[in-house]
């Protein structure tokens, strides 16, 4: 599998090593001018005759490069501005195979059909959602809260997201969910859902050990992904026979 890189920062630099591990070429690389990679660089995707692109970059960098016609398989991990990347990818996936996931690590997956399951069972609990990540992650909340948040809210009917309670002089209200995102150090990332009534509390938590979870996931993704048929791929879908 030949594999162009769309971004070359902190996880498509371990998605090269991985690559190369596992025995497939990078093709080359779309970054910044003054990127250091040791890959051919390319300014559009499909210049690279590349079998998959894998993307870990910045709304900035992808969104204009979707704007062509595109034929490379798009495996796209970039967080930040989700309703507009989601629009355009889902219009690109009808002449291409697409696979996008705010978090690549499978587990997280699992974390949100739990969460799908706890939100029928927990009606009258409270939910509270924390993410933490280093201090070099740019978009808050983080794209999988997001995720994650989007199905709370599609469970409760109803339900608000509150971001700041900063200058609220009210208790709260039933249907707030409060979203909170800290940032520090070399945090790889962690997502807490946190059902909360009076005398007990139950928390659903994944937290990533390492970043190579998501440059492998991705990996594994791009794998499958090169043998489906055009469309939309996620999670709950990229595995099915159809
Ligand atoms: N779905 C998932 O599982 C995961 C998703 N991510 C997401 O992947 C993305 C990249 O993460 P990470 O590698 O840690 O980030 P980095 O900041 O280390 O790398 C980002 C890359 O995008 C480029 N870039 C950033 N801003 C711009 C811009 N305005 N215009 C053009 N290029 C730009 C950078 O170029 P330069 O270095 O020249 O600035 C760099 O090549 C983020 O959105 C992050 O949230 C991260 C981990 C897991
Ligand atoms: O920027 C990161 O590092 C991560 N970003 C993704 C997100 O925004 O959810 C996935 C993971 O949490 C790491």
């Amino acid at each position: 599998m030949r594999i162009l890189l769309i971004g070359y920062g902190t996880m498509n630099r371990i998605t090269a090593r991985l690559a190369e591990e596992a025995g497939y070429e990078i093709a080359g690389v779309i970054a910044g001018d003054n990127t250091t990679a040791p890959y051919p660089a390319f300014d559009s995707i499909d210049a690279a005759g590349a079998d998959v692109a894998i993307d870990f970059s910045h709304p900035d960098l992808i969104l204009p490069l979707l704007e062509g016609g595109v034929k490379t398989p798009l495996v796209i991990a970039t967080t930040g501005r989700k309703e507009e990347l989601v629009a355009v990818l889902k219009e690109k996936s009808a002449s291409l195979p697409v696979f996008f996931s705010a978090n690549m690590s499978y587990g997280v997956h699992v974390m949100n059909s739990l969460l799908k399951k706890a939100l029928t069972m927990l009606e009258d609990f409270d939910l509270e959602m924390v993410e933490r990540h280093h201090n070099r992650k740019v978009d808050a909340p983080s794209g999988t809260l997001v995720k994650l948040l989007d199905t709370a809210l599609d469970h409760r009917e109803g339900s608000y997201p509150v971001y700041d309670r900063s200058s609220m002089h009210e208790k709260r209200r039933k249907e707030e969910i409060g979203v909170s995102a800290i940032r520090g150090g070399s945090i790889v990332g962690t997502h807490d859902c946190i059902f909360a009534k009076d005398d007990e509390v139950i928390e659903i938590s994944h937290q990533a050990q390492s970043k190579e979870i998501f440059a492998n996931g991705a990996l594994k993704a791009a794998a499958v992904l090169v043998n489906r048929p055009d469309g939309f791929y996620d999670y709950n879908n990229l595995f099915e026979e159809r």
